[in-house]
Parts: C-alpha cells; sequence; structure tokens
C-alpha cells in the first residue's frame, strides 16, 4: 500500500457527507482520494475531511463522499468539545448538503435491543448549555425551524436501506426520540428511568448542537444510531465504554452494511435534487431578525464565508 500523502485539495463537489462517532474513526470500504484541511471563521473541525469516490448505482459515475471523524481521528475530543460548528461550516463550505451522522447511543426501550439500529425522528436537549449552538450571533439575529430535527426524504432513503438489510442480521427501528445529555459522565440511574418517561428511545452525547447547526447550514441530516447498551434503567448491568466498543465491533459488518446501502442509494442520479438540498436552498435569506443598522461588520464578515451572496 502507497504512504504517499493524500493530495490536500478536491475539484468536485461533494453533496453527501458521513460523520462518524464512537467505533467510526473512517469510512470502512472506501478508499480516500483526498484529504481536506479547512479552516472556518469557527476554528477547525474536528478531523480532516477526507474524500472517497463512489460509483453511482444507476449511472456509473464517481460520486464523491466526504467523511469527517466527530471526535478526532483517535477520539481524542470529548461530547463537549467537538467543535460542531467548525464541522459543519466546514462541510458546507466544500459543498455538503446531506449528512448521514452516526452515532452509538444508549437503548432506553426494552425493544431496541443492544447492536439494533434506530433512525430517529425526534430529539429532547438535555445538553447544559456549553456546546456553542449556532452560527447567528454577535449582531446577526436569525431564528430557524427546528421541529422536526431530522430531514424526512433522506431519513426515507435510510430507512428502506436499513430494511433491505433485515434478514441479513440488521434490525432497524423506523422512528424514535434521541435524548441527547450533556456528558461526558453517563446518566444516573434517576435520569435513566425519567428518561423513559418522557418518551425517550435512545441517548447519546452528540446529536446536539450537530443537528441544529446543519438545520441552520440548510443541510439535510439524518443521524443514525447503533444501540450499544440499555444504558442503566435496565438490569442488564450498567453502561461502560468497554460495553459500548464490544457491542460496535461484534456488529461492525453490519454498520459497514448499513452504511454502504445508504451511500448506494444516495449515489443514485434520482436523489440528486435530494442531497443537493434544493428543499432547503435559500431559508436563512428569510429567518433574519436584525435590522441593516444593527448587523455588525465581524458577523457579517462570518455569514459571507458560510453563505456567499446571501446578504450582502
Ligand atoms: C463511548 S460511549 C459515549 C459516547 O459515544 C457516543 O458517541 P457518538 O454519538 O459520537 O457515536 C455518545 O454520543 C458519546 O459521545
Ligand atoms: N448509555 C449511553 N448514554 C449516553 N451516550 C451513550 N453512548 C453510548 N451509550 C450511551
Amino acid at each position: 500500500m502507497s504512504s504517499d500523502p493524500l493530495p490536500s485539495t478536491y475539484d468536485g463537489t461533494p453533496r453527501i457527507a458521513v460523520i462518524g462517532g464512537t467505533g467510526l474513526e473512517s469510512l470502512p470500504s472506501f478508499h480516500p482520494v483526498a484529504s481536506l484541511s479547512i479552516t472556518t471563521p469557527w476554528g477547525s473541525p474536528s478531523s480532516p475531511i477526507t474524500i472517497s469516490e463512489h460509483p453511482s448505482p444507476s449511472t456509473g459515475k464517481p460520486i464523491p463522499i466526504a467523511f469527517l471523524a466527530r471526535h478526532g481521528v483517535h477520539h481524542e475530543l470529548a461530547p463537549h468539545e467537538v467543535p460542531s460548528r467548525a464541522n459543519i461550516a466546514a462541510l458546507r463550505k466544500i459543498g455538503v448538503r446531506c449528512i448521514i451522522a452516526f452515532s452509538a447511543a444508549g437503548s432506553l426501550a426494552e425493544e431496541v435491543k443492544p447492536r439494533d439500529f434506530v433512525v430517529p425522528d425526534q430529539v429532547i436537549d438535555r445538553t447544559k448549555g456549553i456546546r456553542p449552538s449556532t452560527f447567528f450571533e454577535g449582531g446577526f439575529v436569525c431564528h430557524v425551524p427546528f421541529a422536526d430535527p431530522f430531514d424526512a426524504g433522506v431519513g426515507k432513503v435510510v430507512r428502506k436501506c436499513g430494511h433491505s438489510l433485515e434478514g441479513e442480521g440488521v434490525v432497524l427501528h423506523d422512528n424514535g426520540t434521541v435524548i441527547c445529555m450533556e456528558g461526558p459522565q453517563f446518566s444516573t440511574r434517576a435520569e435513566s428511568k425519567m428518561y423513559r418517561t418522557w418518551g425517550g428511545t435512545v441517548i447519546n452525547m452528540s446529536v446536539l448542537p450537530e443537528a441544529k447547526l446543519a438545520a441552520e447550514a440548510e443541510i439535510a441530516y439524518q443521524m443514525v444510531v447503533m444501540s450499544t447498551d440499555y444504558d442503566c434503567w435496565h438490569d442488564s448491568g450498567d453502561v461502560t465504554v468497554e460495553m459500548v466498543m464490544g457491542h460496535m465491533r461484534a456488529n461492525a459488518v453490519n454498520a459497514r452494511r448499513f452504511i454502504g446501502a445508504v451511500l448506494d442509494e444516495l449515489s443514485k442520479e434520482e436523489h440528486a435534487e435530494l442531497v443537493a438540498a434544493k428543499h432547503l436552498e435559500g431559508g436563512r435569506k428569510f429567518g433574519v431578525s436584525t435590522h441593516s443598522d444593527g448587523k455588525s461588520k465581524d458577523a457579517l464578515e462570518k455569514m459571507e464565508w458560510l453563505f456567499p451572496g446571501y446578504f450582502s
């Protein structure tokens, strides 16, 4: 295998990105053709963004897929240290408009067994306000709808792909509510039991502010969760990192199959408009509350970087 460094530039426009979480620090079975180090007005992303080319099953054309490791290449960033603004800004800047985000999560529901997959449709925020969670501040106020935190069109494709793998070891739950806690400590037993009464299906430390920032950036975002434990409400034993990693490793083949199926499907020509998020394009031009006299120069410069031509 060549140890030549990958090119630091890429000529095409990747519309699709995968954000890998715990146990998924690279895109399995994909061979990167470039590694981009992007600096944003919100700092540097968690990892370089690698680009792999995936042949579209419908046209045979190579479709670029971006990949970013949420916690860094060596899992060196705690959940509250993940630079989500830089991650989402960098992905948008290179052209990404569709994100499939993977997460290892605890199950809050008996029927969601460890190693099952969940394609969630809702989120409850239990982070503590210590994570920067908006692009719109410092002299530029913009309010963004967030009633449905995940993209319905992308979610539909992901669910279809998951179901196509049933019988090959993949168990998929079509819906669910993710409780996003602050961490890095796991929940107390009282909290875990309370989240169940709230209707929580799974619990992680990472869907927020990632999903909020994707919404602000007009990116169609869907999380795919793999259950790795029963948190601490269940009598089968309290969550530990060993438990999480053990299930991640044991189910790696299914995770790889799931990712491959989703990328195959999204690379088809028929989904070109969806992955370019044409249905979201331009939305941010209209949610701005700040009068032109109140907009700061610094904020406007950041806006021009992220949304060229929107506000000038
Ligand atoms: C290592 S267990 C807790 C850790 O795992 C999950 O990470 P990710 O969502 O990035 O897969 C969870 O959110 C916590 O960050
Ligand atoms: N039980 C749990 N709580 C929070 N995040 C998790 N990630 C994996 N398992 C988890």
